[in-house]
């Protein structure tokens, strides 16, 4: 028997960092960047109007009101997309649009709200201070500034900030393609007409869409009978599109329990038993160098030893921290029994009311119990050396994604 962190330790020290690859910067979505990117010009890259309005010379409107408005000729439109090469001299005005180039010579912009909105003349009732409305260039970014760092998830912000600096491209460790397989004789699709002693299968779809919430790519795999020789076919097979791989079922005591049996010796693949629960049958190792983690038939099993061992592990294929899921310390709302010996993850619902948390344990904490799970936004994480603990003892909660 090893302890969760020692199960966790030993896939940390051996998953592969993925190597980086230049791509397309929505191919690059997801993605943990692999090199700084900075920006080759200032942003915004030159002075701009931050209104729809009138360029003009703060000077010629510094008496402006609504009984004595200063009144300029207007010498044409400058829109966002000019070239900007337009100038004013003092005592005209130019219209312009949101983002249009300052012209040379203006040094204030005067909202369209405050004029007639003129357009041979223009009549302007209020004054406005040297450089009201201008968005200067570089104010947002100086050319040669890091915009984004080494180590960082391209999330939807960080894709819009390169393109602004002008990247097509970037050089990521990209998302973990991870193909998920549940084996078991008695498993049929969902859809499907089931005989007796048959359930659908439940595993693959939520591992295949935990992996995407974990920030992979999922492949769902067909789940495959309890056959050795086409388990271990399949797992081969899918090595060639694989960063990693994940499985579910097969990895107890029973008779039929075939991950187990073809996978050992293996690569370097491994079973352990693990000091907790929902969970305790583990295998993990590298198949021709792929990681693969056999995790335990039991739905609630599978799902927990996911978000404790394999999330942090895909994380860390990035290069990111193998950070566990986001916890916080709430108060129990119940009493809770917990097993000595054992690390406890109890299906829960976490609320927030009047500045703290509370976490009420659900009622049905089964590791066959999949409804009490689905229901259920958070886990109760409780040490091996908890036991028996009474309403209002402070816990760690895991949340889980939503
Ligand atoms: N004698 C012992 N029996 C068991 C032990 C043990 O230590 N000694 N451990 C128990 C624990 S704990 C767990 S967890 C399970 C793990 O079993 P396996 O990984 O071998 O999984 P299976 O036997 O294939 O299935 C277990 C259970 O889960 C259902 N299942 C499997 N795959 C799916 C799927 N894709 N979708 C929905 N449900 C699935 C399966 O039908 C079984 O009911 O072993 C205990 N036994
Ligand atoms: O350890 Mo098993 O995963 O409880 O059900």
């Amino acid at each position: 028997m090893r302890t969760v962190d020692e199960h966790l330790a030993d896939i940390l020290a051996n998953v592969p960092v993925l190597p980086p690859l230049d791509l397309a910067l929505l191919e690059a979505a997801g993605g943990v960047l692999a090199e700084p990117v900075t920006a080759p010009v200032p942003l915004p890259p030159f002075d701009n109007s931050a209104m729809d309005g009138y360029a003009v010379v703060s000077a010629d409107v510094a008496g402006a009101s609504e009984a004595e408005p200063a009144v300029l000729p207007v010498i044409g439109d400058i829109a966002a997309g000019d070239s900007g090469v337009t100038a004013i001299r003092p005592g005209l005005t130019a219209r312009i649009m949101t983002g249009a180039p300052m012209p040379a010579g203006a040094d204030a912009v005067i909202p369209v709200e405050w004029t007639d909105g003129g357009a041979a003349t223009v009549r302007i009732t209020r004054p406005a201070p040297p450089g009201h409305y201008i968005r200067r260039s570089g104010e947002d970014v100086l050319a040669g500034q890091v915009v984004a760092s080494t180590g960082i998830r391209l999330g939807a912000t960080q894709l819009g900030m390169l393109a602004a600096v002008g990247r097509a491209r970037a050089v990521v460790r990209p998302k973990p393609r991870v193909v998920v397989l549940s084996t078991g004789t008695e498993l049929r699709e969902p859809g499907s007409e089931l005989a007796p002693g048959q359930i659908w299968d439940s595993n693959s779809f939520m591992l295949t869409a935990a992996v995407i919430e974990a920030g992979g790519v999922g492949y769902r795999q067909t789940m495959v009978e309890d056959d050795p020789r086409k388990v271990l076919e399949t797992l081969e097979d899918q090595l060639v599109r694989a960063d990693a791989l994940v499985t579910s079922g097969g990895v107890s005591m029973g008779a039929r329990d075939v991950v187990k049996e073809v996978l050992t010796g293996v690569g370097t693949v491994q079973f352990h038993k693990v000091r907790m629960r929902p969970g305790k049958p583990q295998g993990f190792g590298l198949m021709e160098g792929t990681p693969i983690f056999t995790l335990p038939g039991n739905p609630v099993s599978a799902y927990v030893s996911f978000q404790v061992f394999v999330r942090p592990a895909l994380r860390a294929m990035q290069g990111l921290p193998p950070e566990p899921l986001p916890t916080v310390t709430a108060v129990l709302a119940e009493d809770v029994k917990s097993p000595a010996g054992l690390a406890h993850f109890l299906r829960a619902t976490l609320s927030y009311n009047q500045h703290s948390y509370t976490v009420t344990p659900a009622e049905g904490q089964g590791s066959h119990q999949l409804a009490a799970l689905s229901s259920a936004n958070a886990l109760i994480a409780l040490p091996e050396d908890a036991e028996d603990l009474p309403a209002g003892s402070y816990v760690e909660v895991l949340r889980l994604p939503s």
